[in-house]
């Protein structure tokens, strides 16, 4: 199988911290994957993805994105990926129509393509109803929905979500998952970050589990439960490794 991401002794230590928030991570994954980041608060997966989206600049290391350089070809990497945050990053007063062009706009898109393509995927989502109503009046579940359609309208090859799921309705999240697979089938590899163990455990085809800033396994779901002496799900394996500490820090 085929790399998509290429990830070499990646590490950051943020300006005036007194640790690294990622400690020389290598991580390969293959073209196709839905692949989970998984570990307790502050264990580093934003870190990581926001790297990767260059959103913030590593330490050190060294990462490829289909085998385009990050130091080299960070524009040509921008036009292939989509990137959905954990924050919202709509406009409250724009409707979930005006927002979703704006966003389609910034990545090329126009005319019918756009239009269409808004309204398919609103459809898609459940929220074609509530095309003109402005997104501040959205509940969470409907404003995550229309978080996760800013980020994939110009079909990403890789598309980075940081807790797509959080928040929202069993309803909601179906939803989210249901139409992340059907990206994935469509050819789009998914790199995912989420506290919902039996969401990662059915919808993944690899996982990292990170703490500390550092990957303290990975494998397939059933790799990593057959891993653990007696572990009956991912839940188990990811306390068996992460310990039941609470991770409070500021
Ligand atoms: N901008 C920043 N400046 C300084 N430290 C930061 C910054 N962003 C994150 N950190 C620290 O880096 C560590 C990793 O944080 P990060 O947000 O990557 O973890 P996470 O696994 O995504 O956590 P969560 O599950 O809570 O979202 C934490 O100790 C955090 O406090």
């Amino acid at each position: 199988m085929q790399s998509i991401i290429k990830i070499e002794s990646l590490s950051k230590k943020y300006k005036d911290a007194d640790q690294f928030s990622l400690n020389d991570v290598s991580l390969n994954i293959n073209e196709g994957e839905i692949f989970g980041l998984l570990g307790p608060n502050g264990a580093g997966k934003t870190t990581l993805i926001s790297m990767l989206c260059g959103l913030v600049k590593p330490t050190s290391g060294h990462f490829t994105i289909d085998d385009l350089d990050y130091q080299h070809h960070s524009s040509k990497i921008k036009k292939i990926i989509g990137v959905v945050p954990q924050e919202y990053a709509l406009y409250p007063t724009l409707t979930a129509r005006e927002n979703l062009h704006y966003f389609g706009s910034m990545y090329g898109l126009k005319g019918s393509d756009l239009k269409d393509k808004v309204i398919e995927t609103l459809d898609l989502l459940g929220l074609l109803k509530f095309a003109d109503k402005p997104v501040e009046t959205f509940s969470g579940g409907m404003k995550r929905r229309v978080n996760l359609i800013a980020g994939i309208l110009h079909k990403p090859k890789v598309l980075f979500l940081d807790e797509p799921t959080v928040g929202v309705d069993v309803q909601s999240k179906n939803a989210i998952i249901d139409y992340l697979k059907v990206l994935n089938q469509n050819g789009t590899s998914i790199i995912y970050t989420s506290h919902h163990l039996a969401e990662a455990e059915d919808f993944c085809t690899n996982i990292a589990i990170l703490d500390r800033g550092r990957i303290y396994a990975k494998g397939t779901p059933s790799t990593l439960i057959n891993s653990v002496e007696d572990a009956r799900n991912l839940e188990d394996v990811f306390i068996s490794l992460t310990g039941k500490d609470l991770r409070d820090a500021i």
